[in-house]
């Protein structure tokens, strides 16, 4: 039956289902993780999930050549080790593989196709309220009622795309990095990468490796480490310092040893930024790009690097120093947003205005917690679930202990009478 809705829209009537246990939005890395640690304790839940498959950022929204760039061991997840076989690097698709796998092993089974419109704690009755919408069949919405709320929908939620003059008269492909799967469709053109974070690096080398020209906009600064130091992890060896160095001092380190590695950026047209690229990362969550080779071809002009761009128009871009270069295609690598605050209404004492939590935290009032928002990663993503679905579980089994206590109590007052 259709109704109408508070705000005019037509909606199929919406059905109402009471969660005994969390609702978790997103089934992407965060979600399963969050999920696993909820098996482990006997908690039962919900997961929903917007696409039609698990981890939908990895398997629908990332090029085809992508590897992991950090090294194995930082990007499993709890409960469930990669297999032995797998290299040091792993490959999207194995990823993606072990995170099938991980689903599978402890039976987590999400909602697909169920995108989470709104959420919204009630007072009244103190618990979260979670409306969602099928985008199979009919477009059925559906109501979760429900005392926890595990938010896990991402910092990649969605393409960050730019305001860019003359966008719309520029005649040849526009896509963001999300949408690029290979340079092969781009073979002999020359294609401007607007944005020089880890995706820009990797796609203008991509393109470089199917035979397109790629020309690479680097509008601000940026730091590049190279992924290794004498064989050994960038990021690890980053990791073990800080064990035993101020976080300042880790940085004075690494900028020396990409120095000594890669040499002067500034003589490839790279500024590195004033903070160093921890300090960087913690503060402003910009990530360092770790260098897979672009370096290579930057240094032999074979990228190209401008500055930033003044506008576009049919085939031409013109950049802020004046100069004009002609292209027949535009690759967006500009970043991700969340979009928590499209959706999330509330929770703002853990959220703040851009969708990701203050100080970096997992944990709000009301049973609102936030995982894999703490700008570190698959190990940062970890390490929330473990603390999430532990804090849950307490609460849940004391819950459910106090409620059999009243059962019991209840009967015997009964059977006095
Ligand atoms: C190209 C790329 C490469 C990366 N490589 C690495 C790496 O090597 N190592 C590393 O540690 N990190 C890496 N990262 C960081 C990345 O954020 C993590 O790898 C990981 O994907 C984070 O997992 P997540 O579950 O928090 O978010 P996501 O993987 O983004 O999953 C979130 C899920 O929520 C779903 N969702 C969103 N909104 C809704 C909604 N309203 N309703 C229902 N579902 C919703 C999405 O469809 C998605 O499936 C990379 C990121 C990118 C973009
Ligand atoms: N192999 C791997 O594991 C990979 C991992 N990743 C990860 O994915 C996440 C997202 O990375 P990424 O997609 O690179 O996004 P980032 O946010 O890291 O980088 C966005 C880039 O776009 C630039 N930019 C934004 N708007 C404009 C504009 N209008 N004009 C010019 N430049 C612009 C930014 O420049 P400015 O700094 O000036 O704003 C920045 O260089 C990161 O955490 C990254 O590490 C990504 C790719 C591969
Ligand atoms: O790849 C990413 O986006 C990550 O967030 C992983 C990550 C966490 N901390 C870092 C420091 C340097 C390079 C990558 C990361």
């Amino acid at each position: 039956m259709a109704t109408s809705s508070a705000d005019g829209d037509f909606l199929l009537s919406r059905r109402f289902v009471w969660v005994n246990g969390p609702v978790i939005v997103g089934a992407g890395p965060s979600g399963l993780a969050v999920a696993a640690g909820l098996k482990r304790h006997g908690v039962p839940f919900v997961i929903l999930e917007r696409s039609n498959c698990i981890a939908s950022l990895w398997q629908n929204r990332t090029y085809d050549r992508l590897k992991l760039h950090l090294p194995k061991q930082f990007c499993q997840l709890p409960q469930l080790d990669f297999p032995a076989d797998y290299p040091e690097y792993p490959s999207k698709r194995q990823f993606v593989q072990y995170l099938e796998a991980y689903a599978r092993n402890f039976d987590i089974n999400p909602h697909f196709n169920e995108c989470v419109q709104s959420a919204a704690y009630d007072e009244v009755c103190r618990v979260w309220r979670v409306r969602s919408v099928r985008s199979h069949g009919e477009g059925e919405a559906v109501e979760y009622i429900c005392q926890w709320l595990v938010v896990a929908t991402g910092e990649n939620a969605e393409a960050v795309v730019p305001e860019i003059q003359g966008l719309e008269d520029f005649d040849g492909e526009v896509i963001h990095a999300c949408d690029y799967k290979s340079g092969e469709s781009l073979r002999g053109k020359r294609v401007l990468v607007v944005g020089c974070g880890n995706s820009g690096m990797e796609i203008a080398l991509d393109l470089y490796n199917n035979q397109a020209h790629p020309a690479m906009v680097v509008r601000s600064s940026v730091h590049v480490l190279p992924r290794e130091v004498l064989g050994k992890s960038t990021f690890a060896l980053a990791v073990w310092m800080l064990r035993l160095l101020p976080l300042w001092v880790v940085d004075k380190i690494l900028l020396t040893l990409s120095w000594l590695i890669i040499g002067r950026l500034e003589n490839y047209g790279i500024k590195r930024p004033s903070m160093g690229p921890l300090e960087l990362k913690n503060a402003q969550g910009k990530t360092p790009v770790l260098d897979i080779g672009a370096l290579e071809k930057i240094k032999s002009r074979e990228i190209r690097i401008v500055p930033g761009i003044r506008k576009l128009s049919a085939g031409v871009v013109e950049l802020v120093n004046g100069e004009k270069l002609k292209i027949e295609g535009v690759i967006l690598a500009t970043g991700y947003k969340s979009n928590v605050p499209a959706w999330l209404d509330g929770g703002s004492e853990l959220f703040s205005e851009n969708g990701v939590p203050k100080r970096a935290w997992w944990k709000g009032e009301y049973g609102l917690y936030a995982a894999g928002f703490t700008r570190r990663g698959l190990s940062g993503a970890s390490a929330d679930a473990v603390r999430i679905s532990e804090d849950i579980a307490r609460i849940w089994k004391d819950e459910v202990k106090q409620k059999k206590q009243r059962v019991t109590c209840h009967r015997r007052c009964i059977s006095t009478f």
